[in-house]
């Protein structure tokens, strides 16, 4: 029998909040290689904190976070981001003033990957992105994120603001990057249908605790995890 692979990004008890007051309590997750991991739950229940504190934009309280087998402890974000964690922040990351070749010429990223990802954008390529729409906008923040070719991509509510047809548009294109090149991914959403159907496990996260972690057809199936997602039950 072989063993499950190594987990590429190891969350260990963490705790995180802000002014010492944590509202994210002793959370543990895995993301492994291949893998598309939901972590899902209502308005405020700390989604986006577990990422901040992940990506070392916050300062956890306790907890480790080994990405890689590597402790990240001590490591700035950006270092962080440039090792292959990368995280797309809900304000997906555009500068109004560039153009889209613009962004993708920064940080001499792979704008091969990004425009096999997104074809849509060549035609777009000499248009600022202060000028793009923001289902476009949303395109171009994770064109980039997918051009810095991560090996664990974190994205915060892919689907913040945007019309249903863009959302199906990206989801799969999450899937698939996962699918081909090995990847982990995790992704915080509040589309939860949406995101458990392209996800391989899904944790439910309510006020700073984790209720639930199973894979995503049993939480797909499950119409208690879809309500407390959304309202914050806390009956799991
Ligand atoms: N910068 C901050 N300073 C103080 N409190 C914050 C800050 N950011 C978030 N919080 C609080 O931390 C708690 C968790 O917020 P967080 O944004 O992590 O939740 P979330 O699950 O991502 O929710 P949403 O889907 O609404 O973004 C909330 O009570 C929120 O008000």
């Amino acid at each position: 029998m072989t063993s499950p692979p190594e987990p590429l990004l190891d969350v260990r008890g963490l705790t995180a909040g802000y002014f010492g007051a944590a509202v994210l309590r002793d959370l543990s997750l895995t993301v492994g290689p291949g893998e598309v991991v939901a972590l899902l739950g209502p308005n405020g229940a700390g989604k986006s904190t577990t990422l901040r504190a992940i990506s070392r934009i916050l300062a956890p309280m306790s907890g480790t976070v080994l990405f890689q087998g590597r402790d990240v402890a001590g490591q700035k974000p950006q270092d962080i981001a440039r090792a292959g964690l990368v995280h797309m922040s809900e304000r997906r990351g555009v500068f109004h003033g560039l153009t889209v070749e613009e962004h993708l010429r920064l940080h001499r990223l792979d704008a091969a990957i990004a425009y096999a990802y997104f074809p849509e954008l060549r035609k777009l390529r000499s248009r600022r992105a202060g000028l793009l729409s923001g289902g476009e906008q949303q395109m171009l923040g994770m064109a980039r994120a997918l051009a810095r070719r991560p090996a664990v991509l974190m994205i915060d509510e892919l689907s913040k603001g945007l019309a249903p047809v863009i959302v199906e548009r990206l989801m799969p294109v999450v899937r698939a990057y996962a699918d081909e090149s090995g990847a982990g991914v995790l992704l915080v959403e509040q589309q939860v249908q949406l995101a458990l159907e392209v996800a391989d496990r899904g944790y439910v996260l309510a006020h700073g605790n984790l209720t639930d972690h199973d894979s995503a057809a049993n939480l797909l199936a499950d119409r208690e995890v879809l309500v407390s997602s959304y309202l914050g039950a806390t009956t799991l």
